[in-house]
């Protein structure tokens, strides 16, 4: 369980990035937040692993606050999230299985991990992840061999490495083409299901949400907005989480079969733009 208590979050020069936000996450939920640039997504996500330090409230993971650890607490902390990145955050000139086993660097003793002798079997398991995400065929391949798609799969793969509870994804899909959107999307959900991994997605597409999430929850100006079931979601949903009628940049497209508001989008591109 993650939960947020009256958390706020002011960046030093005065911005209000989050404001008294209060939410509970149960395990295993996949949970997508929406909102347009600003709206405060990366800060709250960020706040759950400390990345970013909130100003104010409780953070609870699984009853922990997160905000009282140091050291080697918040290092187990971290081990236990998995982070997905919008540029994937690889390590370009390493191998693929270099990268993977990099997520299980916290497990690894220093020496180890420096010398890059990993145990046979985070060998064994990082090709297994790799396999998860169907690119094992990469394993020895350089990173920055592979395409954008592949790149954010073997993120996947790292994170993934961790055995993590928890899986923060920060707009994974935001530099991949609609497809491979979908490819990457689908592999988070797949994994959230097999595992039971809690995830959750920043996303600013609203048919990549309808699709695939169970919980949508909806920030503005640094406030939660909207808290509730995906299949609840209509377009006036995301009009009033966003403050504005909705556009076609607001959709990824490429959908078939998701739900009806993203198949509306893809039917009818440009449709609604305000460009
Ligand atoms: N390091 C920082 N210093 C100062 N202000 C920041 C910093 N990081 C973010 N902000 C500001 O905090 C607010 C929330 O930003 P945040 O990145 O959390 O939003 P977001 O919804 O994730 O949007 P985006 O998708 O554009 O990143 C914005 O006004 C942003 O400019």
């Amino acid at each position: 369980m993650i939960e947020f208590r009256h958390v706020s979050k002011v960046y030093p020069g005065g911005v209000r990035a989050l404001r008294d936000v209060s939410l509970k996450i149960n395990p295993g939920e996949f949970v997508v937040i929406v909102g347009l640039s600003g709206a405060g997504k990366s800060t709250l996500l960020r706040c759950i692993n400390r990345l970013i330090e909130p100003t104010e409230g409780e953070i609870l993971v699984d009853g922990v606050d997160v905000r009282k650890l140091k050291g080697a607490e918040l290092r187990r902390l971290r081990s236990q999230i998995g982070m997905v990145f919008q540029t994937f955050n690889l390590v370009k000139r390493s191998s693929v299985i270099k990268n993977v086993l990099a997520g299980r660097l916290a497990h690894t003793p220093v020496w180890r991990g420096l010398l890059g002798w990993f145990p046979r079997e985070d060998v064994r398991l990082a090709l297994e992840c790799l396999d998860r995400v169907g690119i094992a065929d990469k394993a020895w391949v350089r990173a920055d061999q592979l395409s954008g798609g592949q790149q954010q799969r073997v993120a996947i793969a790292r994170a993934l490495a961790q055995r993590p509870k928890i899986i923060l994804a920060d707009e994974p899909v935001a530099s991949l083409d609609p497809p491979t959107s979908h490819v990457v999307m689908s592999d988070l959900r797949r994994i959230n299901r097999e595992d039971g991994i809690t995830t959750i997605v920043n996303l600013h597409f609203i048919d990549l949400a309808l699709a695939y999430a169970d919980r949508i929850i909806g920030m503005r100006n640094g406030q939660v907005v909207f808290d509730g079931p995906a299949a609840g979601v209509t377009e006036k949903t995301f009009e009033e989480i966003y403050g504005r009628p909705v556009r076609a940049e607001d959709f990824r497209g490429g959908v078939e079969g998701a739900a009806p508001l993203a198949r509306e989008a893809a039917l009818a591109p440009g449709e609604g733009s305000s460009r």
